[in-house]
């Protein structure tokens, strides 16, 4: 069916720039845009509805590019404890952290874990998300990360959204492997990859490489392992230290390295030549009250193209705006509005490879859009909380309005 939306300003965000049309339309033929440009200047071939946008601001459908929005349980006591001056110590004593995670993914069934997550991303998707990715990682055994990772798929089936599976199994040592993180590496390059790939759970690998969590030689295996099945890496980089994991996943050709505060120049030189996206993610840096900024300054000169997501987790980013992201990208880390709007469309597109399908408006490209109630993209960085879209379109279909 082709639509012509009309009476509406486009910003198509190709390049990272707004390109604003002010007087605009645009037409689409099922899930793909077949037409924008200036009103009144497109062909006059049949029409079979029109939809008036009234004026809206419409830009392309925001892409969350890096989200753990599957798990069990919630934070908020041990947020609480910490607010009432418990340490890190006595918390994870009283069974907190990230293994409380775990356990609570552990013990929840494939449907509480959908229903939980259908929650956390209706937020999202109210407030622009077209396309969202979800990472494994808090099950770490075969039985529970195939059930995450199976989760995610029927979420992606029954979800007005695009959803991308990465396997994170190497996010943190289970407990029935302390002592033994070489033997949990074998165990997911030698048996769980090859089967959950086989399975067609996996879009991309991604691993934690941090003092707390993997050491760079064992990322490198778990990306090897990727490498030979086919599969495109990202990774959790430099984000309480300096290990040159981002100049690790850049040499394989990551699709992003991500965190990245902790990033230095020689690694974002690699990331640049090897096309490696910055991925920051200002919601962790906000809960955890970091103050080592990631190097965007060095990342604008290196032309590292910087994508902003919310690293919806319950440990450290319990965010459920992408919207107040973009905020912080600007506010803390000093992006333009231009650049954190490039952010969750473009750049977001890039971290995921999926540039040619999505991130942009353009002819060919998908019809997923949101029109706005603002009159200036910038205003999309600018309000602090609020609900902003008045239309959310899917693959051409009207899927959210308020
Ligand atoms: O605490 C949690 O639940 C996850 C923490 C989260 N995971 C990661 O790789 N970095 C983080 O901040
Ligand atoms: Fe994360």
């Amino acid at each position: 069916m082709r639509i012509l939306w009309r009476h509406c300003q486009i910003a198509t965000m190709e390049a990272g720039k707004y390109n604003l049309i002010p007087h605009a339309a645009m037409i689409t033929d099922g899930p793909r845009i077949v037409w924008l440009g200036e009103a009144g200047t497109q062909s006059d071939d049949a029409i079979d509805r029109e939809v008036d946008l009234h004026g809206r601001l419409v830009t392309p459908g925001l892409i969350d590019c890096h989200t753990h929005s599957v798990f069990g349980g919630d934070r908020s006591q041990e947020f609480e404890m910490r607010l009432s001056g418990e340490s890190y110590a006595e918390i994870a004593a009283a069974g907190g952290g990230i293994i409380s995670t775990v356990n609570a993914t552990r013990n929840a069934s494939q449907q509480q874990l959908l229903e939980s997550a259908r929650k956390r991303i209706h937020a999202l998707r109210k407030d622009g998300v077209t396309t969202l990715e979800i990472k494994s990682g808090y099950g770490l055994s075969f039985a529970d990360e195939g059930k995450m990772l199976q989760v995610i798929r029927a979420l992606g089936a029954e979800m007005p959204l695009t959803i991308f599976s990465t396997c994170l199994a190497a996010h943190a040592l289970p407990g029935e492997y302390q002592g033994r993180a070489d033997e949990y590496i074998d165990e997911i390059c030698q048996r769980w990859l090859p089967a959950w790939h086989a399975q067609g759970l996996v879009d991309a690998v991604d691993a934690f490489c941090e003092h707390l969590a993997f050491s760079p030689q064992q990322v490198e295996r778990v990306f090897h392992k990727a490498q030979q099945l086919g599969l495109p890496v990202k990774l959790h980089a430099e984000q309480l230290s300096l290990l040159h994991g981002a100049g690790l996943a850049a040499r394989y050709n990551a699709l992003s390295a991500d965190h990245l505060e902790y990033l230095c120049e020689e690694d974002i030189a690699l990331m640049a030549q090897h096309s490696t996206t910055a991925v920051l993610l200002p919601g962790a840096f906000y809960f955890l009250r970091e103050s080592q900024q990631p190097p965007v300054a060095l990342l604008r000169q290196h032309q590292v193209p910087m994508a902003i997501s919310s690293d919806l987790n319950p440990g450290t980013s319990p965010v459920l705006s992408l919207r107040l992201m973009m905020n912080m990208a600007c506010t803390l880390f000093r992006l333009t509005p231009e650049e954190a709007l490039a952010g969750v469309t473009c750049h977001a597109a890039r971290a995921l490879g999926i540039s040619d399908r999505c991130g942009t408006l353009q002819a060919g490209k998908e019809a997923s859009f949101v029109a706005w109630d603002i009159t200036h993209p910038a205003e999309l960085s600018y309000w602090l909380g609020g609900t902003l879209s008045k239309q959310v379109i899917y693959q051409g279909e009207e899927v959210w309005h308020d």
